[in-house]
């Protein structure tokens, strides 16, 4: 179907041909025609279009009334429930169509067979679309996260020696280091809470100071740079990334939302984008200082052969080290900044929904301290290796349900960029795909009657039956490249975290959550922590 703008335009030049070579209309009715026209074609695409003409007007729709406005966005919020329930009403459908803003079209994969289509076989059909990318702030260059096509295939080819299995195997003595200097602040925590001379029991937010660890996770393992956020939380940086990644309170989101929706919109010189401005300048200037003293460090040691435990393990070290010349100083800058936004947040997410999750399951913490305890009882400084993180088949188990059962990526979009057909419905150019993560990963079909429960133990020595049923790091050749980067980093921190302490929720306390790029607490997680003694 032709765009709005271009329907628009083929408008105002038939109403200036009528203007110049037939009737001369005047200048007030010329502008209202105009207005008419516009009025009409979005009341057509609002009202007419998407229940009379659309070719996905036959596929299933959610029960649940659409908004007049807002669509079924009303009630896609929060943590996918109601994806479950839509996916559940029509089991055994392959596609849904679901109504936006003004009841713009999307669609739903919800079966492996579709899902396999869109993320699989057609991966590189289904592109990612350009609101996703403003809504990063202009800071993503050209990095893998948005390249499309043969310019993607590139980019994961040259990226993959950083990230392969082996490689990050060798990060796993990073991941415990940086754990020990939360587990270090968080006892100086609760001996200070324990001074303070109150009757009420004391909380600490454990998402905050998880958010300001994996950045420097992300610093030390991704640029090979010590960033110490946990310690210095006000830093120049850390407040210019806060800026730039995670806008909090009400008006920034308003902006983040219009800079997402308007094209340019971040070019406006008001006081918020210069500022943004700025932040950005920040962070380029670190991530490009970084570069330049590792490249100016990689061509002094050149020539002289490092053994193994000598080299540098950080992913910018094993991109220059691997590859041959290949790398600008500026496309490292964009894979560096996509790393600092795709791996930051997400991993937060995950370990703070993770001892979210634990906090309300005293059972299943206690069996995991018992496993950590039981297998390293010369304590904690004992665990070092990524043979030794692996060894915990419990941990193993209950990271892979945490992962499944709470996504901190709910979902995300793709864009038809033609014309195509999945599990053989038309799908117009231009159609939105909403991908449902969650929807798969606990679905009934898939993972039997009590796939919405939280079991570790359904992973004892099985996988999940479909690759499809696993969603929370995507499939296909757009999956998350840092997958297993995350995966030993997740356990490396929740191992260190219940080892040393019990995490519970304060008696009456509920926390409410809220989903932007990821699921996360709203205004953070106060949990009651307790030291455990004899480890
Ligand atoms: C628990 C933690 C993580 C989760 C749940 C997660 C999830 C995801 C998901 C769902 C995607 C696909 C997004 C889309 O295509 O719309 C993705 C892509 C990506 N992730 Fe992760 N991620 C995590 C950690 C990381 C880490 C630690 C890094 C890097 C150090 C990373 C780097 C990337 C990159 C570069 C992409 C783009 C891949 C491509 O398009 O080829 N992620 N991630």
């Amino acid at each position: 179907m032709p765009s709005t703008a271009f329907i628009t335009l083929l408008w105002i030049t038939f109403l200036v041909a009528i203007n110049k070579y037939i009737y001369q209309i005047p200048g007030l009715l010329f502008y209202g025609l105009v207005l008419l026209g516009i009025c009409c074609r979005s009341l057509y695409n609002w009202q007419i279009h998407p229940f009379y003409f659309s070719t996905l007007r036959g596929l299933p729709q959610p029960r649940a009334k659409p908004h007049w406005l807002w669509g079924h966005f009303v009630h896609a919020v929060d943590d996918g429930q109601y994806l479950l329930d839509w996916c559940e009403e029509n089991p055994d459908a392959d596609l849904m169509r679901m109504l936006g803003m003004m009841n713009s079209e999307r669609i739903l994969p919800v079966s492996p067979r579709a899902m396999m289509e869109i993320l699989q076989t057609q991966a590189y059909t289904f592109i990612k679309p350009p609101f996703m990318r403003r809504s990063l702030n202009g800071i993503l260059g050209n990095g893998v996260l948005f390249a499309e096509g043969e310019d993607h295939k590139h980019q994961r080819k040259v990226l993959m020696p950083a990230f392969a299995y082996s490689h990050i195997k060798s990060l796993a003595p990073v991941f415990m280091e940086e754990s020990a200097r939360l587990v270090k602040l968080l006892r100086e925590k609760v001996r200070a809470s324990e001074k303070v001379d109150s009757d009420q029991v004391p909380e600490i937010d454990v998402a905050r100071l998880l958010s300001l660890l994996t950045l420097d996770i992300l610093y030390r393992a991704g640029l090979g740079i010590t960033f110490n956020a946990l310690e210095n939380p006000d830093n120049e940086l850390g407040i210019a990334y806060d800026r730039v990644f995670s806008p909090t309170g009400r008006t920034s989101r308003i902006f983040f939302l219009l800079q997402s929706l308007i094209p340019g919109f971040r070019f406006i010189p008001i006081s918020r984008n210069l500022k943004l401005w700025r932040a950005r300048q920040t962070i380029n200037k670190f991530a490009y200082d970084a570069i330049l003293a590792k490249m100016a460090n990689h061509e002094l040691s050149a020539g002289t052969k490092k053994a193994p435990g000598e080299k540098d393990v950080d992913i910018l070290s094993v991109m220059i080290d691997e590859g041959n010349g290949q790398w600008t100083v500026q496309s490292m800058m964009d894979q560096l900044l996509t790393f600092l936004v795709a791996g930051h947040e997400t991993t937060a997410s995950a370990v703070t929904l993770a001892l979210y999750h634990l906090s309300l399951n005293q059972a299943v913490q206690d069996k995991l301290r018992d496993e950590i305890h039981a297998k390293f009882p010369a304590g904690y400084d004992s665990i070092k290796t990524y043979e030794d993180i692996e060894s915990l088949t419990y941990l193993n188990n209950v990271v892979r349900e945490l992962l499944r059962v709470q996504p901190p990526v709910i979902g995300t979009i793709r864009m038809a960029k033609e014309d195509t057909y999945v599990t053989r419905q038309f799908i117009p150019k231009g159609t939105l795909v909403n991908i449902p993560i969650v929807s798969l990963n606990k679905s009934r079909q898939l993972w039997g009657e009590d796939a919405r429960e939280f079991n570790p133990d359904r992973w004892d020595g099985r996988q999940a039956n479909n690759v499809m049923a696993f969603l929370t790091f995507l499939q296909g050749p757009r999956s998350c490249i840092g997958r297993r980067f995350a995966e030993i980093e997740f356990k490396s921190i929740l191992l260190s975290l219940i080892g040393n302490f019990k995490f519970a929720l304060k008696e009456g306390r509920t926390v409410e959550f809220r989903t932007s790029i990821t699921y996360r607490p709203l205004g953070g997680l106060p949990l009651v922590v307790t030291p455990v003694s004899g480890w």
